[in-house]
């Protein structure tokens, strides 16, 4: 039996909702084998960020090349990398083992407004990470940050999309959670030569901590198996609207999604 395996290059989230802790219950839900490298332990729950302690240089190298020299991922994900120095080890890693399917989450802000990647190191992540992402997956705030322009509308999306393309991502995927209006929630595919919307029904609800984790770790989980861009963000959609719509409500403040769900429902409609 062969399995597919899917690793991720993130921080550790000890509420368990986003980070290293949601990538892999997706990657495990997806059927997939999931591995990790840490690059920060955070101290975080559903009412914020208490507490960010980077590991060593030395340490995240040494998770990689452990996970790397045996185990042989198909695909990876990065999520927060906290600093430049992590960002040119990680890419410096990437192209040293000739990985290509690369889903690039550029994680900066939790949502209770806390930074997760010096402001310092967003060139590091335009200049030696962008060009290696498979996919690169920004909410619109972070969209706003690695292009320097405002999105307000379809059009800035789209321009905007294109900006990333231009430094070297194969496809920009950028999500339209933070979008503030409408009942559907668009997230605009760009592949350099068409954009495809994929939609989904907005959710009035304060839980949706970790939803870029998730969707961007679903993505890799698909890609590991051999999927096509497209057909594993067609499934990463469906996975984070069941993710959202089961809502688990626990915690004080942004509750995580359940990442249990889309097995469920499906399980559901197989019997
Ligand atoms: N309230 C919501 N209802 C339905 N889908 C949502 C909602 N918020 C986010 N999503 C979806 O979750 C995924 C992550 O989006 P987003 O919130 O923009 O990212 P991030 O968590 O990185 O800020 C996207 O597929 C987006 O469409
Ligand atoms: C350790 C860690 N990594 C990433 C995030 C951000 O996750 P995201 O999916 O963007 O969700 P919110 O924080 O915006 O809810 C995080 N919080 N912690």
């Amino acid at each position: 039996m062969t399995v597919s395996r899917a690793f991720t290059i993130a921080g550790s989230d000890s509420g368990g909702g986003a980070g290293i802790q949601a990538d892999l219950k997706t990657f495990q839900e997806l059927g997939v084998f999931g591995m990790s490298a840490i690059t920060a332990v955070t101290a975080q729950n559903t009412l914020g960020v208490q507490g960010v302690y980077p590991l060593s240089l030395d340490a995240l190298k040494n998770q990689i090349d452990s996970v790397a020299t045996d185990l042989k991922p198909a695909a990876i994900k990065t999520g927060m990398l906290f600093n430049a120095e992590m960002i040119q080890l990680v890419a410096d890693r990437i192209q040293y083992y000739e990985w290509e399917n690369i889903v690039v989450d550029p994680v900066m802000i939790a949502k209770g407004g806390q930074s997760l990647l010096q402001i310092e190191a967003v060139s590091a992540l335009l200049t030696t990470l962008v060009p290696l992402a498979k996919v690169i997956t920004p909410n619109i705030p972070e969209a706003e940050v690695l292009t320097g322009m405002e999105i307000q509308t379809i059009e800035d999306k789209k321009e905007a999309a294109k900006k990333l393309f231009n430094l070297g991502a194969k496809f920009v995927m950028i999500k339209g959670g933070h979008d503030i209006t409408g009942e559907v929630v668009i997230d605009l595919l760009y592949d350099g030569n068409s954009f495809e919307s994929f939609e989904g029904i907005r959710r009035e609800t304060k839980h949706t901590h970790g939803t870029g984790c998730t969707f961007a770790a679903a993505i890799t989980a698909e890609l590991s198996k051999g999927k096509t861009v497209h057909e594993a963000v067609g499934t990463a959609k469906e996975f984070i609207q069941a993710a959202i719509d089961d809502q688990l409500g626990i915690g004080g403040g942004h509750g995580p999604t359940n990442h249990w769900a889309y097995r469920k429902k499906n399980l559901i409609f197989s019997s």
